[in-house]
């Protein structure tokens, strides 16, 4: 018995599969789940590097869709037995509307649990954010937290809004009965800023850092701390807790995990100097070149532009209330609760992490000239 069920071949499900994180998560996979028969890789935009997959030994099934549509989330489901869900809308920036957010994020949460639910699949992994939890709208830091820190989470904007929403949907699914009588088994990973090969905002600091000359000026104090993981460990953490929540169905149904690796606690603008200085660029200030209330009343400005500008432009830049509110307001978790639940070790070392994001900066810049 025990060994006609190590060696069933599984078919695994990721939804958002060629984003940021789910790349990761489809190429972890690939690498680390000997049990995989069938990898159904699930995107609104499929990305042209899946086609190399398709050659391996895996069968690799590319899924043009969107989580908003049931129906269509219900035939990607069907015969899956694990569902990774990562696909989301990632704004804090007003480019989506609060609306759309929610629909991709809660709606679409929504229809995976229920297509789970309709076709009988029983494991389901959800990517969550440490911004179910903070910062609040109050700026408390969160210092080295963990999952049972006492914290007043307050949220307005749509982003944490719907991600909290979203997590507690997939948290009260654990233990519905699916069809075929078993139980559903979910969990949530809260990854913090997630950085590596592939993140975008590093990559845009880069280049604006080109354009001023390779300088980038200050704005945070380096007091103020965040805590940062990187890609490849949370997709490790996802591709291990898909594996154990069969076995460990009892601990970890229904519980959240933050994901951490060994990065160090920084300011975000310091951190992304560990990868930027050995690109060349220098971070001018030892403290803020302006003061706060400065960015304060620049980010007022910025909103009131981009409320003022929608109707005829999208003006949507990187500092408005919200990014400034989270860039200054601390943030570190501390816990080791994915290793006691189900083993959970980073499989990069930081030194690895960072050498592997700096080259990805490297060549990501040039091909930018
Ligand atoms: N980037 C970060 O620092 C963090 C991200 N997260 C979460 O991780 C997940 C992945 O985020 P990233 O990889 O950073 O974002 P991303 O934007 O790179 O990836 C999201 C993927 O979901 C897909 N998607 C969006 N709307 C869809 C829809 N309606 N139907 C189907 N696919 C859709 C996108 O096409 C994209 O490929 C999200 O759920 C996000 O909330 C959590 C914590 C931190
Ligand atoms: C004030 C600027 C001066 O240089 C710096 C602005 C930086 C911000 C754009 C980022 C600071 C913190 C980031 C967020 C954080 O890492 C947590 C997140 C978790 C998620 O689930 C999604 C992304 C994000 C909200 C991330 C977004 C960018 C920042 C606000």
């Amino acid at each position: 018995m025990a060994d006609s069920a190590q060696a069933q071949k599984l078919v695994y499900l990721v939804t958002g599969g060629c984003g940021f994180l789910g790349e990761h998560v489809v190429r972890m996979l690939l690498q680390r789940e000997p049990r995989l028969g069938e990898l159904r890789v699930f995107d609104r935009h499929l990305g042209p590097w899946l086609e190399e997959l398709k050659t391996g030994p895996v069968r690799v099934t590319a899924i043009q869709g969107d989580v908003t549509e049931a129906h269509e989330v219900a035939a990607a489901v069907a015969g899956a037995h694990v569902v990774i869900h990562t696909a989301g809308l990632v704004d804090v920036f007003g480019r989506a509307s609060p609306e759309t957010i929610h629909e991709v994020n809660v709606q679409g949460t929504r229809n995976v649990i229920e297509a789970c639910v309709q076709t009988g699949t029983q494991f389901l992994v959800y990517t969550s954010s440490m911004e179910v939890v903070g910062p609040n709208t109050k700026g408390h830091p969160f210092y080295r937290g963990n999952e049972d820190t006492l914290y007043e989470a307050v949220h307005r904007h749509p982003y944490p809004c719907s991600k909290a929403l979203a997590e507690r949907l997939v948290l009260e699914a654990n233990g519905r009965e699916v069809h075929g009588g078993l139980p559903l088994v979910t969990c949530a990973l809260r990854p913090t800023g997630i950085y590596g090969e592939g993140h975008q905002i590093m990559r845009d600091f880069y280049r604006q850092g080109l354009r001023l000359g390779g300088w980038l000026f200050r704005a945070i104090p380096a007091s103020v701390e965040h805590g940062r993981v990187y890609v490849g460990n949370v997709a490790w953490m996802h591709v291990l807790a898909a594996r154990e929540l069969e076995r460990r169905a009892a601990l970890m149904g229904g519980q959240v995990y933050f994901c951490y690796d060994g990065s160090p606690y920084k300011s975000y603008e310091d951190f992304n100097m560990e990868f930027l200085g050995p690109c060349g660029l220098q971070l001018v200030g030892a403290r803020p070149l302006l003061p706060y209330w400065v960015l304060v009343f620049l980010a007022a400005l910025n909103a009131l532009l981009q409320w003022l500008l929608r109707p005829l432009v999208l003006y949507a830049p990187l500092l408005n209330p919200y990014t400034l509110a989270v860039a200054s307001t601390t943030f570190t978790v501390s816990t080791d609760k994915a290793q006691r639940h189900f083993g959970y070790e980073p499989l990069f070392s930081w030194e690895d992490s960072r050498t592997r994001t700096i080259l990805w900066v490297q060549a990501a810049g040039s091909s930018a000239q």
